[in-house]
């Protein structure tokens, strides 16, 4: 199996049920060859899924169930309709000090609750100037997957944190160094890291993705900004299917 190519939406805390109807406008734009994904806010997953679009959470706990007021457990997304859940993302990290242990844990559990982790890895701007992005990278992926990580249950996000809503994103080569390593690191660790699906993220909007979708090693995008409008969203999604 080739790695599948994915158009993921991120709405972070954006959205109530009035902007339900972007949804069925961005279904009526689902294009053979290219899988979609929308993680809405835990209050839209059900209504979301209901819909018929894969939906996914934005962040699960590492435990099943218990005392942690505020949090949500794998199994409670998949029962409210998700298939997969972003985990690791940099706001995570930095507004909530997610560690890379701790991402490590939520994908296990996700796994085990049968969800698709989608696990973000990414430099911050003082990294890059320092030139250790690759590093960080690396080291992000040896403790963010867990070894029960496959093809089919794990997808990887290379969001780099200066380009995360800033409508900066890092040149094509810079990009394509990151997923080659990314790409080396998965195969090297997991028999099927080669099929793993690739993710940019950052500032994907519908005047650049075609150019970061030509990029060897990226299999999609996880979108913020660009997927809360079905007239963003959509030129990305028919984008990525012609890639
Ligand atoms: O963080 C992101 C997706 O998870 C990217 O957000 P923007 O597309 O708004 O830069």
């Amino acid at each position: 199996m080739a790695a599948r190519k994915l158009a993921a939406g991120n709405w972070k805390m954006n959205g109530t049920r009035a902007a339900l109807a972007e949804i069925d406008q961005i279904l009526t734009e689902a294009q053979p060859g290219c899988d979609l994904l929308i993680c809405p806010p835990a209050t839209l997953i059900h209504a979301v899924a209901t819909k018929g679009i894969p939906t996914g959470g934005q962040d699960c706990h590492a435990n099943p169930s218990g005392a942690h007021t505020g949090d949500i457990a794998a199994d409670q997304l998949r029962d409210a309709g998700a298939s997969h859940v972003i985990l690791g993302h940099s706001e995570r990290r930095t507004d909530h000090a997610e560690t890379d242990a701790a991402v490590a844990a939520k994908a296990v559990a996700a796994h085990q609750a049968g969800l698709i982790a989608v696990i973000c890895v990414g430099e911050t701007e003082a990294q890059r100037d320092a030139g250790e992005t690759l590093d960080v990278i690396a080291a992000q992926l040896a403790g963010s997957v867990p070894d029960c990580a496959t093809a089919a249950n794990t997808v990887l996000a290379y969001e780099p944190v200066w380009a995360i809503g800033t409508g900066r994103t890092p040149t094509n080569e810079q990009i394509a160094e990151v997923h080659a390593l990314m790409r080396d690191r998965l195969s090297a660790r997991f028999a099927d890291g080669a099929d793993m699906t690739l993710l940019y993220g950052g500032s994907v909007k519908p005047g650049n993705a075609a150019d970061i979708f030509a990029i060897p090693h990226v299999n999609g995008a996880l979108v913020g900004g660009a997927s809360l409008k079905a007239s963003d969203f959509s030129p990305i999604i028919a984008a990525l299917a012609a890639a």
